[in-house]
């Protein structure tokens, strides 16, 4: 671990729950992206190491700017850039070019800035409809989830990540996983698609739960006091209070689930009382 991120893991609260997941609580932002870079680097070790490839799917929005530490010393050189396969936990179906794409965030804020494959950047179709470009993601992860790039649930057949990072709205959705959507009830597909979006773009395609829930790690990354009802409502013991929160949905089945918060953020946490 990098030195000043094993600093950092000695100062923030790391408390733990085994359905809720750990939670990382760090007093500031910059401590919060060190934290992440180096979590997300170890994970890159660990599964070059046993599978010989990164699976990673990205979400768009706050993720990307705090991702920013991987660009930088030392990651940008020790990380395995070149086993890095990436993906999209959800995309915004408009043009690679268009502000509103996750998949130019990304560009933008990381892929274009360490030495990634080219050919191992899977964004979604931009040329059709988001039901095609659903489909089209989907048949895609499928080819690689046979050549074993993107490794296979034993226990549902879903494809299974090595990591999934998720940001997660005020409104406590992640990925394109909307409160009271029935996408939330997708346990079909792989990836769906929505047309109605309650935040624009209204044009979406997103992995449905079974597959977030399939990763083997999956960390989900919030700042801002915005957020930290929502941070309550999908952490907290609040007995069926909010049952269609999207965030309170991601419990991985057997991976591992880490949240990555700011103190803002974790401001309404029942926890936060005793972390003074
Ligand atoms: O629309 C989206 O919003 C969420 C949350 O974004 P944030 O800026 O509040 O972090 C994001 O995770 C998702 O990928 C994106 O499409």
């Amino acid at each position: 671990m990098h030195v000043e991120a094993q600093r950092i893991r000695a100062m923030a609260f790391f408390g733990a729950h085994k359905d809720t997941g750990e939670k990382r609580i760090h007093e500031s932002l910059d401590e919060l992206r060190t934290d992440l870079a180096d979590y997300i680097a170890q994970l890159s070790e660990m599964s070059v190491k046993e599978r010989g490839v990164f699976a990673i799917a990205l979400s768009g929005g706050s993720l990307i700017g705090l991702m920013g530490k991987l660009c930088e010393a030392p990651y940008n050189k020790t990380v395995d850039w070149a086993k890095w396969y990436i993906f999209w936990a959800d995309e915004r179906v408009v043009g690679k070019s268009h502000a509103d794409s996750n998949y130019k965030l990304a560009k933008d804020g990381l892929l274009s800035k360490v030495p990634i494959v080219p050919s191992h950047v899977h964004s979604i179709n931009d040329s059709v409809s988001a039901e095609q470009a659903a489909n089209d993601y989907e048949f895609v992860i499928r080819q690689l989830v046979r050549t074993r790039v993107i490794n296979v649930s034993e226990i549902n057949d879903c494809p299974k990540f090595d990591l999934i990072l998720l940001g997660m709205g005020p409104d406590g959705h992640v990925a394109s996983l909307f409160p009271n959507h029935p996408v939330l009830d997708e346990n079909n597909e792989w990836v769906t698609f929505l047309t109605d979006s309650p935040k624009p773009p209204p044009e979406r395609i997103t992995f449905t739960l079974p597959v977030i829930n399939s990763a083997s790690n999956v960390a989900v990354v919030v700042t801002g006091g915005s957020k930290s009802e929502a941070v309550h409502l999908a952490i907290d013991d609040v007995g069926p209070a909010c049952p269609s929160l999207p965030a309170r949905m991601v419990r991985p089945t057997k991976g591992k689930l880490v949240w990555f918060l700011e103190k803002a953020a974790s401001s309404k946490l029942d926890s936060a009382q005793f972390s003074e």
